[in-house]
């Protein structure tokens, strides 16, 4: 097998393995380090584990147990993928999960890369932008569990590993694979452990592509992954025919939310506009036991053939925080985890067969309740976003990064499906 992925989050796993596909490579995605017996036929498999802000020594565990699965795969080369806005804190779990790594296969240089300038993401002189603006000065500063406040990723790295840090940058990605390579040696020569790769556009990311062909341990966003792929001729096959069996199934559908970012916001707005949706009653996913069961009767009653419905917990910041003061933080969150969980259980029961699901956590905790054990990758929606069919169920979901998307996501997600 060509690459074995190490995901930290349930959608930047589908995010990596749909850009994988998109270059025609057969991408399977398990959720969660495997029974040993299993065996996959594909080129690269990607297992995608929810160690982005646990304690730092299980996202370790975690990471070296699926280290160990694929390498008793005979995997080529290993791709450690985190978020590209570099979600982590100093206590990690970034720099602890790739030393583990690093020290697991005996390697001591690698490079860090959380870039995907199609979604705006991109590094320069080894500081992080989202489109355009600095990490810090971007919405990432206000993320609730893991704020950036810095966007030099070299200094970021540092202050959470074991080792020091250099940069490649943009300068030397535009004269090529082989300056690339030179420059890393050089980074490794003198001592340094990580290489942040700047990348500006899709033209440095296959140069990075290439010159990364011989590193074992290569960690980053899934531009990286793209330009890795594209520089493997001998591997790329029809993109549509290795989305193939991850065509989304026919079959009712129900749109489901969780996420409050800003872009999700914009596309609940979008889609609230047009299609019938229901807003989540944070107090009742708190105290009342047979809310669920109301929200799955009403999302029945609403699939009439039209635009699939939505529930939505998905608010504007100011109102979260309302929220967030009454209940608490992790209560609510947790609560109205639990109610999606929930509902997806009951909807399956009735026979819906296409989830589309935004966020991150809300996608994780609906397909661990639909007991989904991996997915087969389909056609990307939008870049970072396929559709994903499980395996040995009839279920097909969209599992939506919060930012990930434009405003009529929701809608695409339907009308690729068909
Ligand atoms: N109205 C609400 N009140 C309280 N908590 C909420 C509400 N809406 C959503 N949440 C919680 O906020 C969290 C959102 O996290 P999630 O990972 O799903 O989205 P995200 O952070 O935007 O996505 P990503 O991780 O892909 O960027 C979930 O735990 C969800 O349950
Ligand atoms: O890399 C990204 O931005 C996404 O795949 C992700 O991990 C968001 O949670």
């Amino acid at each position: 097998m060509r690459l074995g992925v190490i995901g930290d989050d349930f959608t930047g796993s589908t995010d990596i393995a749909g850009f994988l596909v998109a270059n025609g490579l057969r991408t399977v995605q398990l959720n969660g380090v495997p029974e040993d017996a299993l065996q996959v036929d594909a080129d690269a498999v990607v297992i995608s584990l929810k160690t982005r802000s646990c304690p730092p020594q299980q996202a370790i565990d975690e990471s070296l147990a699926a280290l160990r699965w694929l390498q008793a795969r005979d995997c080529e080369q290993f791709f450690f993928k985190y978020c590209s806005t570099f979600d982590s804190t100093p206590k990690g779990n970034i720099g602890p999960v790739t030393d583990a790594l690093l020290d697991a296969l005996g390697e001591d240089f690698t490079v860090i890369c959380p870039v995907l300038p199609v979604n705006g993401r991109t590094i320069y002189n080894g500081y992080l932008f989202v489109n355009g603006v600095p990490l810090n000065e971007s919405g990432m500063r206000h993320h609730p569990v893991t704020p950036m406040t810095d966007a030099n990723i070299m200094r970021v790295m540092e202050a959470q590993s074991r080792g020091k840090a250099g940069n490649v940058p943009s300068t030397v990605m535009d004269q090529g694979s082989r300056a690339v390579r030179a420059a890393l040696a050089e980074l490794k020569a003198s001592g340094l452990r990580y290489a942040v790769l700047d990348a500006l556009n899709d033209a440095h990311l296959a140069v990075m592509g290439e010159a990364v062909a011989d590193m074992m341990l290569v960690t980053g966003g899934s531009g990286l992954a793209d330009g890795m792929a594209r520089a493997w001729i001998d591997l790329r096959g029809d993109a549509a025919k290795a989305a193939e069996g991850g065509k989304p199934v026919k079959g009712r559908a129900v749109v489901l939310s969780g996420s409050c970012s800003q872009m999700t916001n914009a596309q609940v707005a979008a889609y609230r506009a047009e299609a019938p949706s229901i807003a989540v009653d944070v107090s009742r996913c708190m105290e009342d036991e047979g809310y669920t069961a109301e929200l799955a009767e009403w999302v029945k009653a609403q699939a009439q053939g039209g635009p699939a419905p939505m529930v939505y917990a998905t608010m504007p910041p100011d109102e979260l925080k309302k929220v967030q003061d009454r209940y608490g933080a992790a209560e609510s969150s947790e609560a109205v985890e639990r109610n999606f969980g929930r509902l997806a259980q009951l909807l399956e029961q009735a026979g819906f067969e296409q989830f589309v699901v935004a966020g991150g956590e809300t996608s994780g905790i609906v397909t661990q309740s639909l007991g989904i054990k991996g997915f087969a990758i389909g056609p990307q929606i939008a870049p970072g976003v396929p559709w994903v069919r499980a395996v040995g169920k009839n279920l097909s979901l969209a599992l939506k990064s919060g930012n990930f998307g434009q405003e009529r996501f929701f809608f695409d997600a339907q009308e690729i499906a068909g």
